[in-house]
């Protein structure tokens, strides 16, 4: 049930890891999706994307990047103005029908009444779902109650809920049934510290029974704690996707030596082979070395530096983080504040 109240390796371009992902191995493929708003404002623009299935997709982009009005594509809400896409194997939204009950989604949140408890709040809402059979309302209830760990918290009424604990009924409500997808805007945002950590766990926990979850963020520490995947978004375009883990080990880790001895550290890491050797010793700068460590041992290049007898200070491999991956790659940085 949908719910709403009225979300690579090194640079590869978005339209590459497109066309390499096979459909049948994505839960979500887009094709050229875009829209152009009356008035011309264009949200989204050819957006190319492959999530593939089991993955925890983070949909990474400052506000007003087209997130939303992207979800909202994919789950039939918005028509195209041009492209398309599939989800968990159908076109949408032809396919809406046939694909709509194995997907939960959370797309604002839903409306709950503050004087009812989250079970009474969560039977009202069930019962909006033409697809749901009454007579299992209860089961189908306690187990997403169950699921999301509001189990003791059932009778409790809604407005003594916390944010995180309303948050966790929202997602309960996307998740009324098995579901192969789970799609979450934003479904941190306006939580305090202790109802994001919750609400993370749960979106880590769903996804470990297999569900594919698609989740929007502007958030770089976020997508970076939960997700497996990231698609980054910018103005309206995708600038990259990838396996997380694969967009990180496409940046390579530079090593930097500390010591007096700039020019001799630097003239013995040119003859290991070191990449890209860049010394500084400019008065007031520290004295350092740096190279790329490339397919190098750091501890034999440490020991050969002391060897040829290099004062060294300090040593260190430095990898780059991986906003300073995205900072490479669009140019801009994320708020990375949780
Ligand atoms: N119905 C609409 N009519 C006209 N413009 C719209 C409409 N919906 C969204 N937009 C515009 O499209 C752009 C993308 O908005 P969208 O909500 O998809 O971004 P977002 O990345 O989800 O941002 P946020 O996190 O702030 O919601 C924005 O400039 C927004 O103002």
């Amino acid at each position: 049930m949908v719910t709403t109240g009225e979300g690579a390796h090194e640079a590869a371009p978005p339209r590459a890891a497109h066309q390499t992902a096979s459909a049948g191995d994505c839960a979500i493929v887009a094709r050229g999706l875009t829209k152009r708003f009356r008035g011309g404002q264009v949200a989204v623009d050819d957006l190319h994307l492959a999530v593939p299935r089991g993955s925890v997709f983070g949909f990474l982009g400052p506000n007003g990047s087209g997130k939303t009005t992207t979800i909202r594509m994919l789950l039939g809400l918005v028509q195209p103005t041009s492209g398309g896409c599939d989800v968990l194997g159908r076109p949408m939204p032809a396919g809406l029908a046939a694909t709509l009950p194995k997907i939960g989604a959370l797309v604002e949140g839903p409306a709950f009444y503050p004087y009812l408890s989250g079970e009474a709040n969560l039977r009202r809402y069930d019962a909006a779902d033409p697809a749901a059979d009454p007579r299992t309302v209860s089961a189908r209830v306690g187990a997403a109650l169950e699921r999301v760990g509001l189990g003791a918290a059932a009778r409790k009424r809604y407005r003594a809920y916390s944010l995180g604990m309303r948050q966790r009924l929202a997602i309960a409500g996307a998740l009324l049934g098995p579901r192969e997808l789970l799609v979450l805007d934003e479904p941190t945002n306006g939580l305090d510290p202790q109802g994001t950590r919750e609400v993370r766990s749960l979106i880590k926990d769903v996804a470990a029974d297999g569900t594919t979850v698609f989740v929007s963020s502007h958030l770089l520490t976020e997508v970076e704690h939960m997700c497996t995947h990231v698609g980054v978004m910018r103005s309206g375009r995708l600038v990259t996707q990838g396996p997380i883990a694969g967009l990180r080990a496409g940046h390579a880790p530079r090593v930097r030596v500390d010591t007096p001895h700039v020019a001799q550290a630097a003239a013995v890491l040119r003859r290991l082979g070191l990449a890209e050797v860049r010394a500084t010793a400019e008065p007031g700068e520290a004295e350092r070395v740096t190279a790329l460590l490339g397919e190098h041992a750091p501890e034999r290049v440490c020991a050969l530096l002391v060897t040829d007898g290099v004062a060294v200070r300090g040593f260190t491999v430095e990898r780059p983080s991986l906003e300073e991956v995205f900072v490479s790659l669009t140019g801009e940085g994320f708020d990375v504040d949780a």
